[in-house]
């Protein structure tokens, strides 16, 4: 297994060499012009030549700790450093202050950036990839659309009956793997908010075929047949057919129909028509099941896991929960999405979860001019990553980071949807999160029904941080349902 991964590593590695080389020449140019301004390249090391310090980075993602390789470079060369990762020169920021103004974005001095291998999977309009005003104009509609009370009105109802589905079909297993239990409950959510699909055929096709998809985000940049690469490419060819035909069905119903829009595929067509093309709008959904697909049930395995081991904590909020259960019984009413959205120590549960797991642990950035923040220069052409998992388990801004402490977001300020230098689970500024609240509400709303309905023992295991956030064994948990 060590010996492909190395395999693996070194290929990525010369891959990027030889794309670095090619643009070896501008870079260098660019930074002897910048020599004029005050502002310095942040201290650093740019590690071995061609592979810089990506073995070290991807090692101490696998292992224990994997804010390893990132604490080392806090000690010696202060939050913001230099390095050379997969490739490519990287100033790498653990600053929220720093963080912050890269987020913001100001000038539109950064573009998205992402490995060769997501860049090969992501069509040229994808709101991934926008930038400028008309990333504005979509970011803005796709947030507007998700956080409407509407949308989450409905929404509630259709997450109750994947989570009820889900749970009727414990009561004969005792053996559960909460990481893949929580996927069946959000995957027909999400599908049902971009497309409106319901359970069924294309349902099962989709799930299918994307699982195959995103399989090929992080691979090798190699697209021949075999490749994993070339697998995922063949699985979207095989989504689009299916979403674009969705597309034109719900086209041909809106020219004869009027009514509420349902999803974001109907919010695309009806609104987004000056910004993404018509043949691009099945595309752009597909991209957008990416970012919401494994974060959500990952965030609802984590706070299973964190609650497992801390009995205080799950016995306040199943407290909690329990009354407002009662109280609806009491007065025969059925959920709205405020009443789960009102519990604070929930709410305070979620943070804490957000902020130790880390499940997007940072975004990569690529400065399109020269950029300089708090007397550091980011050159023209190299990458920015804002780290955010250090900023989150930093004792500058958080009294013993490790501890899972959800009490300790009753007193801190600029808790919830806030937007706080410090608390970024959801990225910030211009491409904050769109499924914020939503991805809240639908966790809100599965911790209300397991606690109120199980009591659950969870079987050894642990988290792992690289590429992505997971559970080394799926958290296996033994359920047994309640009396309530
Ligand atoms: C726990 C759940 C989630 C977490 C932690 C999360 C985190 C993030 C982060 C950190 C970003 C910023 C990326 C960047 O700045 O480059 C982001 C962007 C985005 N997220 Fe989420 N996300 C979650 C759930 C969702 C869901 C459920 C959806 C869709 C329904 C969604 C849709 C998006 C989209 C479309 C973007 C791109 C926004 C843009 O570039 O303008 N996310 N997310």
């Amino acid at each position: 297994m060590d010996f492909v991964l190395g395999i693996l590593v070194l290929v990525v590695v010369i891959t990027g060499w030889w794309y670095c080389n090619r643009r070896k020449k501008s870079l260098y140019m660019v930074i002897k012009t910048s020599s004029e301004s005050s502002s310095k390249i942040p201290k650093g090391s740019s590690g071995w030549p061609f592979i810089g310090e990506t073995l070290h980075f991807i090692a101490s993602g696998y292992s224990s700790q994997p804010l390893s390789f990132m604490d080392k470079r806090k000690s010696l060369y202060g939050k913001v450093f230099k390095s050379h990762l997969l490739g490519l020169p990287i100033i790498v920021s653990i600053d929220p202050e720093v963080n912050k103004v890269v987020l913001q974005n100001h000038g539109n001095s950064f573009i998205p950036y992402y490995p060769k291998s997501i860049q090969e999977l992501f069509g040229k309009s994808s709101i991934l990839q926008m930038s400028g005003n008309v990333h504005k104009k979509v970011h803005g509609l796709i947030g507007g659309f998700l956080k409407s009370p509407q949308l989450k009105a409905r929404i509630t109802k259709e997450i109750e009956r994947c989570v009820g589905i889900s749970m009727e079909s414990w009561r004969d297993k005792e053996l559960i793997y909460m990481q893949e239990e929580t996927k069946d409950i959000t995957f027909p959510v999400l599908v049902k908010v971009l497309m409106g699909v319901d359970p069924g055929e294309d349902l099962e096709f989709l799930k299918r075929e994307f699982g195959e998809f995103i399989k090929g985000l992080v691979s090798l940049p190699i697209k021949l047949p075999g490749t994993r690469l070339y697998k995922s490419l063949k699985a979207k060819k095989k989504l689009l057919k299916l979403v674009n035909r969705i597309v034109e069905e719900k086209k041909l119903k809106m020219e004869v129909m009027t009514g509420d829009v349902m999803d974001a595929m109907e919010m695309l067509l009806s609104d987004a028509g000056d910004y993404i093309p018509f043949d691009s709008i099945g595309e752009n959904i597909v991209e957008m099941m990416i970012p919401g697909e494994e974060s959500v049930p990952m965030l609802m395995t984590l706070a299973i896991k964190y609650l497992s081991d801390c009995p205080l904590a799950l016995q306040q909020l199943k407290e909690e929960n329990m009354d407002l259960k009662t109280q609806k019984r009491h007065l025969g009413e059925d959920y709205l999405w405020t009443d789960y959205m009102s519990l604070p120590f929930t709410q305070n549960v979620i943070s804490e979860t957000l902020r130790i797991a880390n499940i997007i642990n940072a975004v990569w950035r690529k400065a399109i001019k020269d950029v300089e923040i708090k007397g550091y220069l980011i050159p023209k052409g190299w990458c920015m990553q804002a780290y955010f998992s250090s900023v989150h388990m930093d004792e500058d801004n958080y009294e013993n980071p490790y501890q899972f402490d959800p009490w300790r977001w009753q007193t801190k300020a600029g808790h919830v949807n806030n937007y706080n230098t410090c608390f970024t689970p959801f990225g910030g500024g211009q491409r904050l999160c769109p499924g914020l609240e939503f991805s809240r509400l639908e966790v809100s709303i599965f911790l209300h029904h397991f606690v109120t309905s199980y009591r659950w023992v969870a079987e050894e295991d642990s988290i792992v941080s690289f590429p992505t956030v997971k559970m080394k064994r799926k958290l296996p948990i033994r359920v047994t349902p309640v009396k309530t």
